[in-house]
This record gives structure tokens, sequence and C-alpha cells, in this order.
């Protein structure tokens, strides 16, 4: 099972390190406009593979995706301290219009992923540049980091494995994004009863604290390193594993309704992309949360 990776920068290098380590795929092509940059990535990349998995990572033009189920999209400029990800449209959207013909071209049968920012937008643009020449299927990697670091800042709380925590991020991957905590569950309870019964209060400050901190993630992380690049990393692997294993995994890809933007529910991702969307219940200030994330999304794809 071939994927492909167009970016090798330090997102798609990581996503490309994680899918050798977790064995994600048999084989990996690394492509990228600095053609230096790809080969050393895919060459560093693959001497980890007798350490962990026999994936056959390379580099090479666009011809070379030719056979891949999955291509990843990480190209394009990243966040500098104080940017916001929809700072980065104008600069990345150019980038898309570039890159996707030439992908949809190589690898028509694949499932594209994007993961550059501002992703819901880019993977609008991306759905939008396919619609007249191709049904291929766009998934934008969305709030599944969102999701991921929500779920890991309550199970730091909770002292339990972040697996077992469920709970979602959704709409915009981005400043307007909504924590879903009505839905958030533990051990079939609801994160408010399972918190009572460990004598953890929860209430305005313990949800204000964690919402500040998922929000709030990246940029913090942009101002102590530049980027992030492992979370992401790990998500475009496991989003790329649903789809080559038809897993039909819930996952908050980001994703357009025919004639909308691309935002992110909790999405069934399986052989075909997306598969379903399971519509999660909302208390009335997180549905008009929602509406408010996706009218954010809205306003910006009008500049496309
Ligand atoms: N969706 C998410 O949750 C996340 C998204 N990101 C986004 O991922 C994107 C990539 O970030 P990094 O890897 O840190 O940036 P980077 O600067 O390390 O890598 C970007 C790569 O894109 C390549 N590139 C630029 N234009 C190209 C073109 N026209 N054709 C082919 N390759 C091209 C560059 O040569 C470079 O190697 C950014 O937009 C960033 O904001 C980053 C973290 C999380
Ligand atoms: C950069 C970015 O989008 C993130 O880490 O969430």
């Amino acid at each position: 099972m071939k994927v492909g990776v167009v970016g090798a920068g330090l997102v798609g290098a990581t996503a490309a390190f994680a899918m050798v380590l977790r064995g994600s795929c048999s084989e990996l092509v690394m492509v990228d406009k600095n053609e230096q940059r790809a080969e050393a990535e895919a060459a560093d990349i693959a001497h980890a593979a007798p350490m962990s998995h026999a994936v056959r990572v390379s580099s090479g033009g666009y011809e070379q995706l030719s056979g891949a189920r999955v291509v990843v999209l990480a190209a394009g400029v990243n966040q500098k301290p104080g940017e916001s990800r929809l700072d980065l449209l104008a600069r990345n959207a150019a980038v898309f219009r570039e890159v996707v013909p030439q992908v949809a071209r190589a690898a028509p049968d694949a499932v594209l992923l994007v993961a550059t920012n501002p992703v819901d937008v880019l993977t609008t643009l991306t759905a939008r540049l396919l619609a007249h020449s191709s049904a291929q299927p766009v998934i934008g990697s969305g709030t599944v980091l969102d999701s991921a670091r929500f779920r890991s800042l309550l199970a730091g709380r909770s002292r339990l494995d972040p697996q077992n925590v469920h709970g979602y991020v959704i709409g915009e991957h981005g400043d307007s994004e909504v924590l879903a905590w009505s839905g958030v569950s533990v051990a079939g309870q609801p994160l408010g009863e399972f918190l009572e019964g460990r004598g953890i209060l929860f209430d305005d400050v313990f949800r204000s604290e964690i919402d500040a901190a998922v929000r709030g993630a990246a940029a913090k992380i942009i101002g102590g390193k530049q980027a992030t690049y492992y979370g992401i990393g790990a998500a475009l692997a496991r989003i790329t594993e649903a789809v080559l294993r038809d897993r039909r995994s819930v996952l908050t890809v980001s994703a357009a309704a025919s004639g909308d933007v691309a935002y992110s529910l909790p999405r069934v991702v399986g052989g075909a992309g997306v598969l379903e969307t399971l519509m999660p219940k909302l208390d009335a200030p997180e549905q008009e949360a929602l509406e408010r994330s996706v009218a954010v999304i809205r306003a910006a794809a009008a500049h496309l």
C-alpha cells in the first residue's frame, strides 16, 4: 500500500516518520519543490525502517505518486509567532493551486489528505479544484489534533489513559474551534459524573483552563520552538491507516458537504475517505458556537 507525502518539511517528514514507525503502509514517496530536502528526509526516514517496519521510502517528482492510495498534502508556509492560521491563506492557496492538479493527474485514485493551514479552507479549495475533473475524495486533518489535545489534557486531570477519554473538538481547526463538552464521556459515564466520583470539581474554572490550553496549544508550542509537528504527524498517520485499512474509525476530520465549506465533525473514515458524518448531541451554546465557527470558514473561503 503506497502513500505519497507532498511537502517534505517538518509536518510532512514527521508524518512519514510516524508512518514508518507504525507500519502504516508498505511504500512511501516524498515530493517537495525542494528536491534535495525531500531526498534527504526520505533517506533519513528510510534508515528507521530496519528498527521498525519494512516500509520502502523514496523521493521523486509527482509522477512517482502513481498508484498511491493516500496522498498527504503538507506543502506551504507555517505560522510565525503571532500569526493565525487564517493569515496563511493567500500564500498557501497559491501553493495548492500549483500542487493539487499535479497530484490529481499523477494519483487519480488516491484519497487526498490536507494538512496545510488554514486546513478547512484549503480542504474546501482542494475539493473545488477537483470538482470539475474528478470525484477524488478529499479529507482535511481538521480537528483530529485538537481532539487529541482535548483528550490528553482531560486524561491528565483524570489520571487515565487518553485512549479511554472520549471527546471531540469540532468546527474550525483554528481560533473559533468548539470543545463539545456536553458529549465527553469516560467509561460510559458523562465526564462531570466521572470527575465528581473522583472528587474532582468540574466547574467553569476547570472548563476554561482546558479550553484555553487546547485553543492555545499551537501558539504556545510555536512560541517555544517555531512549529508543531509531532502531534499532527501522528494524527496524519492515524487518518491514513483508517483509509488504507478501511477501519471505519470515528475521527474529527474536515470535509465539505456539497456546495458548502469543509469543517470538522465526528466522521466515519474508511477506504473511500469520509463514509458518514455523526452529528454529536450539542447543547444550545455549543450549537451556536459551531455555527459561528463555520461562519468564520465561510467568510475566509469567500476570498478564494
Ligand atoms: N493541520 C494541522 O493540524 C497542522 C498543520 N500545519 C501546517 O502544515 C503546513 C506545513 O508546515 P511545516 O511542515 O511546519 O512547514 P515547513 O516550512 O517545514 O515545510 C513546508 C514544505 O513545503 C514545501 N513547499 C512549499 N511550496 C511548495 C510547492 N509549491 N510544491 C511543493 N512543495 C512546496 C517547502 O519546500 C517545505 O519543504 C503549514 O501550513 C502548517 O501551518 C502544521 C501543524 C499542524
Ligand atoms: C499549527 C497547527 O495548526 C497546530 O498545531 O494546531
